[in-house]
């Protein structure tokens, strides 16, 4: 039976099973996917990284599974762990990681933290993808207490809702409604922000393809974005996840960089059974 090593490694709880397919990639179908996801009867996790070999100017290729067993373009937190995984591994100061979205570079900063650059976002109606055109700083999408959102596409397609207080809002019931919205093709991961008294911003997250997570590095991205587009903030701010904190600049290039912690928490094999699917019962 065929034995598959995996990392578990996450980004302030946002969690990761990372498979090493350079060497050999493994034949995971959407029911094996969702079987290593159950957090009761699998592994769990909200993203499963496969490492694959890269024909570009990068290190190594990153594939991005949801818990789902859909697939996404990006995804910055298991970006911080891949990079960091390759630095030791490679005995690199720093690291290019190829994915759907492009070539994004991490490397360490003076106090060890990992930092990648998320690329630039995308703004037009069409990169997102909205379903018809619309200004993405104003995007016209109500839902509850929620509207007028920023729609920002890191790779990966975000909508942006800035509130009163984050706390507040009962994102288990609007999350996958907004995620699902006729005027997101490709679904979008879904963030609410609010602006605390020092300057730094509270973010929830309900993501694509997952549910709330502990951290979205993306989303992050997407909200230092919005929140600078609407002159919320300045170019950098500190945001505060579920999981942890996460600092985001955007430089001068329009780049985007985020830096957070990140950790590994154990390794194992997949078992044979979860391949093959969910178990009844
Ligand atoms: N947790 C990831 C985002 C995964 C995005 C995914 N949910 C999607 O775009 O479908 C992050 O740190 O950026």
């Amino acid at each position: 039976m065929e034995q598959i090593p995996f990392i578990k490694m996450h980004g302030l709880g946002n969690d990761f099973v990372i498979v090493d397919g350079r060497d050999s990639k493994p034949d995971l179908s959407v029911a094996a996917l969702q079987a290593i996801a159950d957090r009761h009867r699998g592994v769990g996790y909200d993203q499963l990284i496969v490492l694959e070999p890269t024909t570009a100017q990068a290190d190594v290729f990153m594939r991005i599974y949801n818990a789902d067993g859909s697939e996404s373009e990006a995804c910055g937190n298991a970006t911080r762990c891949v990079v960091n995984m390759l630095m030791d591994e490679m005995s690199k100061e720093a690291v290019v990681v190829e994915t759907l979205a492009g070539l994004l570079a991490g490397t360490k900063d003076s106090s060890g933290v990992i930092v990648v650059d998320m690329g630039k976002p995308a703004l037009d109606w069409q990169q997102i993808p909205l379903s018809n055109a619309q200004d993405t700083a104003h995007v016209d999408l109500v839902a509850g207490p929620l509207n007028d959102p920023v729609a920002v596409n890191m790779g990966n397609p975000h909508a942006v809702f800035f509130v009163d207080d984050a706390e507040q809002i009962n994102l288990e019931k609007w999350g996958p409604i907004l995620e699902n919205d006729r005027i997101f093709p490709e679904r979008a991961n879904i963030s609410v922000a609010s602006k605390m008294p020092n300057g730094d911003f509270r973010l929830r997250v309900w993501e694509r393809g997952v549910g709330i997570t502990l951290a979205c590095g993306s989303a992050a991205c997407a909200t230092i974005v919005a929140a600078n587009i609407r002159g919320l903030s300045g170019p950098s701010a500190r945001l505060h996840l579920n999981g942890g904190p996460l600092d985001m600049r955007i430089g001068e290039s329009g780049n985007v960089f985020m830096g957070g912690a990140i950790a590994t928490a154990f390794r194992g094999y997949l078992d044979p059974t979860l391949l093959r699917g969910p178990a009844n019962g």
